[in-house]
């Protein structure tokens, strides 16, 4: 880094129209950059950036893949839920989860959810299905060449797999869908993309597969992302079909748990998850039939340098809940122990939850500290596994933040516990 007068320096040359305020990293190093962009803003703004450029990520690093433009950092509030057991198909222990949020009393809710569902020996959680999708749209002529391309597609997947896996070591091409709409043809492909999220390794993929379809067949290339992907934008056919991971965990609780810790009763909380999660998200039109998965997953997604716009495809997520006779303590090993007088089954079905382990945001310090914490950081053995650990951990904190949303909702304790800690 450089003295104090080099970012002055710097950002006199943008204001002479001398440099571009993006370029200042091919004449600095990216932290005297930050500085010097900082200077130009407070300057135009009369915004004063002092708590932006005290940050204690490495500015090479995130100006290497992660940010452009960079004038500092946004420093949000992280806290931690649990220590709660997972038996998953990979989590497999006791997890605390990182949670970065603003929100007061949320950490507090999950914290209380995942305390219960410790107190019933833990949850159960597996990813169902897996697939990070990329969906070109190409231009034919019109039905009949459309068809065509279809019926070219369906009879050179090997072809197509060996281009789109010519660009990485880790993805696995699983399968392309095709769809048609009058003179467009989409084609969604389907990744095994291990321990990444993958959105740029299926991207990158799709494209040596769109050229052999566009070299071998009448159809053309209009976008590489034709929206049927469909990355960041509430869309059913993530809801129904799954992207990134499709993730479930449930857990039992016995009624004494459901009394003592959530002040309620199993069918008082089964009755405003009805009402509430199904019928008015049904009424509303929702894709996600949940009180606030959101709120887990995008506090998770920051924490641990996922992509938080994604955090749309994570809230499409139906949760359930049933009032039981007889009812058993999970006991976090897929059994059950001692039988009560009855309880409750909760369940979290997060559809398409894209998370990863490697790449992104996720190497970056906090975010890898926070990976660390859940002993995630970087790829798995077997590759995959740790992304799966990961959306396992997050589906039992949705858990968790379900069964203490609706709780305090069926014990009116939802204003004042956030008069109490959230304002
Ligand atoms: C606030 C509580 C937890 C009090 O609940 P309580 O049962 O009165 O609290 P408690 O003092 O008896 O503590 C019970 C447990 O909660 C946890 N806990 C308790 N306090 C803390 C704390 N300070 N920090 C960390 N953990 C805390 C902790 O696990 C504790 O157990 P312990 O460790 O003591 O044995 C409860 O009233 C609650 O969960 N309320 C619901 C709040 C909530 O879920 N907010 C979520 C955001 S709402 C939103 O964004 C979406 C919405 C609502 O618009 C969506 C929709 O439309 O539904
Ligand atoms: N391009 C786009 O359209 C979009 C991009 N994004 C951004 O994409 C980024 C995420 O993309 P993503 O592809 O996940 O990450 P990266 O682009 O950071 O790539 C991750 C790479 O890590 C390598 N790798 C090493 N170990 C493993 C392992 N165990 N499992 C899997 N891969 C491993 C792979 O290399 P190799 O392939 O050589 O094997 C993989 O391609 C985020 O920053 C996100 O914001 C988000 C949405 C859209």
């Amino acid at each position: 880094m450089s003295d104090g007068s080099e970012p002055s320096r710097l950002a006199e040359k943008v204001r002479e129209g001398e440099l571009r305020l993006h370029e200042l990293e091919d004449h600095t190093d990216s932290e005297t950059a930050a500085a010097a962009r900082r200077q130009l803003l407070e300057a135009e703004t009369d915004a004063e950036l002092e708590t932006i450029g005290d940050f204690a990520l490495d500015a090479e690093q995130a100006t290497d893949a992660n940010v452009e433009n960079m004038v500092g950092a946004a420093q949000i509030p992280m806290g931690v839920v649990g220590p709660v057991q997972v038996a998953g198909g990979a989590a497999d222990g006791e997890y605390y989860l990182p949670l970065a949020t603003t929100e007061g009393a949320l950490v507090a809710s999950v914290n209380r959810g995942c305390s219960v569902i410790a107190g019933a020996g833990g949850a159960d959680a597996r990813v169902t299905k897996s697939g990070m999708t990329r969906a070109p749209v190409f231009r034919v002529g019109g039905i009949a060449e459309a068809e065509a391309v279809v019926s070219w597609v369906g009879e050179n997947t090997e072809r197509l797999r060996e281009a789109a896996e010519s660009t990485t070591s880790h993805g696995e091409l699983l399968d392309v869908d095709t769809y048609v709409v009058g003179d467009s043809v989409f084609l969604r492909f389907v990744y095994d993309t291990k321990d990444a999220m993958g959105m740029n390794m299926a991207t990158i993929a799709t494209r040596e597969a769109a050229q052999v379809v566009e070299d071998e067949t009448a159809a053309s290339l209009v976008a590489l992302s034709g929206n049927l992907c469909s990355d960041k934008k509430p869309a059913a056919i993530n809801a129904v079909e799954g992207r990134g991971r499709s993730v479930t965990a449930d857990v039992k609780i016995p009624r004494e748990t459901v009394e003592e810790r959530l002040h309620t009763t199993p069918e008082a909380i089964e009755e405003a998850n009805t009402r509430k999660n199904l019928v008015g998200s049904a009424k509303a039109g929702s894709l996600g039939f949940n009180a606030h998965a959101a709120n887990v997953v995008a506090a998770a997604f920051l924490a641990t340098g996922q992509d938080a716009a994604q955090v749309v495809e994570g809230s499409n997520a139906i949760t359930t809940v049933e009032a039981r006779d007889g009812v058993s303590a999970s006991d976090a090993s897929g059994g059950s122990s001692d039988e009560s007088d009855g309880g409750l089954y909760a369940s979290v079905s997060l559809a398409s939850l894209e998370v990863g382990t490697v790449g992104g945001g996720t190497k970056l310090p906090t975010q890898s500290e926070a990976l660390d914490v859940l002993g995630l950081r970087g790829g798995g053995d077997p590759a995959g596994s740790n992304a799966d650990a990961l959306a396992e951990i997050i589906a039992v904190g949705a858990l968790a933040g379900e069964l203490s949303l609706l709780a305090a909702l069926a014990s009116r304790h939802l204003s004042s516990a956030h008069e109490d800690l959230g304002r």
